[in-house]
């Protein structure tokens, strides 16, 4: 008895440590996966009188599962089954699985389905509440988890979301890391990506190899939170060079300027990155191909503040840039490219009293 109304107090807790932005109305979290983990750490705190044993990852996992086929996941998970690997896939519209089962994608209508018949479930979700609602809502992955098995989320979350989802999945016997990555639509395409992970170190050895299909390089930082705060930090800076890139290319123009010559000029110069290039005159003719979604940017610029709020770090230019992005975000621009943060700076958008 004493062990249930532990493990009911670390539900509670673990529940109360969600994050500010996510309510727990907005996670489905059904009666099977409360009483999984309250059976789970009774089971657990009751073979805590002998020594429990150490979670342990399938050295070689075989079988791979992919949740969320979105602009990123749809892209490394075609890498994955295109090396021959057994991808099981699921995504929220099941119609974005068909063209990976037409390849040779196994399908199941659940997330629990999925980790319950792989070795390694690897995760690309939009937001912290559709990765948790994935990992820990109505038939969610963690049901199907368990010793053995790996949780390996890339989607772009805060620190705290990851916490959570890594204590849950980890409750079940399983092992979990974390790993956002750098790189937009065309590395993902070009197994180019950069793998900022932190978690189970075993899992990551494990899933090295998966790692060197879709990327071109991994970085291993410690504890769960490392690599959300990595990725965090690197998307901070690329949306404030994004906003100060779409200040020059308007202010190039309104002195009479040739933008292109701008872009040309920062091309060759020590300020030259390779998104200025690869934006510069789709954004010059107003035209935002998406690449990485112009919503998600803000996402990340929105949970980068609320970090460096945590450690009291200020991040001034951040907070300038993230309100050029809100409101492009409420002007209809969110699933546009994030360079259409430039319109945001156009005189349509400008308030009459600026003037
Ligand atoms: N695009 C980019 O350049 C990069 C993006 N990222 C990050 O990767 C993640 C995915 O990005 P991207 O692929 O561009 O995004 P997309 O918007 O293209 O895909 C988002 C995915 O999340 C799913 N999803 C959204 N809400 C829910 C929900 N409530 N329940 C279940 N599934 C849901 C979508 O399902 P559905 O298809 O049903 O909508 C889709 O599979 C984000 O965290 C992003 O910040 C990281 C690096 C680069
Ligand atoms: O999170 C998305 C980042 C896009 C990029 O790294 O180019």
């Amino acid at each position: 008895m004493r062990s249930l109304l532990l493990s009911l107090k670390l539900q509670r807790l673990s529940l109360s440590l969600l994050p500010s932005h996510i309510s727990l109305s907005m996670i489905s979290l059904n009666h099977r996966f409360s009483s999984h983990l309250i059976s789970n750490s009774f089971s657990s705190s009751s073979s805590s009188s002998s020594s429990s044993p150490q979670p342990q990852v399938i050295q070689s996992p075989s079988r791979v599962g992919f949740l969320g086929l979105g602009i990123m996941g749809s892209h490394m998970a075609l890498n994955l089954i295109q090396s021959g690997i057994d991808v099981t896939v699921w995504n929220r519209t099941n119609t974005k699985c068909q063209p990976l089962i037409n390849l040779g994608a196994k399908y199941k209508s659940s997330p629990e389905e999925v980790t319950a018949s792989c070795d390694v479930t690897f995760a690309m979700l939009a937001d912290p509440q559709s990765a948790l609602d994935v990992a820990l809502g109505n038939h969610g992955a963690v049901n199907g988890m368990g010793p053995g098995k790996g949780y390996v989320d890339v989607s772009t979350v805060d620190g705290e979301t990851s916490k959570l989802i890594s204590g849950n999945i980890k409750s079940t016997g399983a092992l979990f890391l974390e790993a956002p990555v750098s790189g937009s639509k065309k590395p993902a395409e070009d197994g180019q990506l950069i793998f900022l992970t932190a978690g189970d170190r075993d899992l990551y050895e494990s899933v090295s190899p998966f790692f060197d299909i879709m990327g071109k390089s991994k970085f291993y930082l410690g504890d769960v939170g490392n690599g959300a705060a990595m990725k965090l930090i690197v998307n901070m800076i690329m949306g404030s060079m994004m906003a100060s890139f779409s200040e020059g290319l308007l202010l190039s123009e309104k002195v009479g300027l040739d933008p292109n010559v701008l872009v040309q000029v920062v091309s060759q110069g020590a300020i030259n990155a390779p998104m200025y290039s690869m934006k510069g005159s789709s954004m010059i003719q107003s035209l935002y191909p998406t690449a990485f979604p112009l919503k998600h940017q803000q996402k990340d610029l929105r949970l980068a503040l609320g970090l460096a709020e945590s450690v009291s770090q200020p991040t001034p230019i951040a907070a300038a840039a993230n309100e050029l992005y809100k409101v492009a975000k409420s002007h209809g621009l969110g699933d546009q490219d994030f360079s259409a943060v430039i319109e945001s700076l156009k005189s349509r958008f400008q308030h009459s009293d600026d003037h």
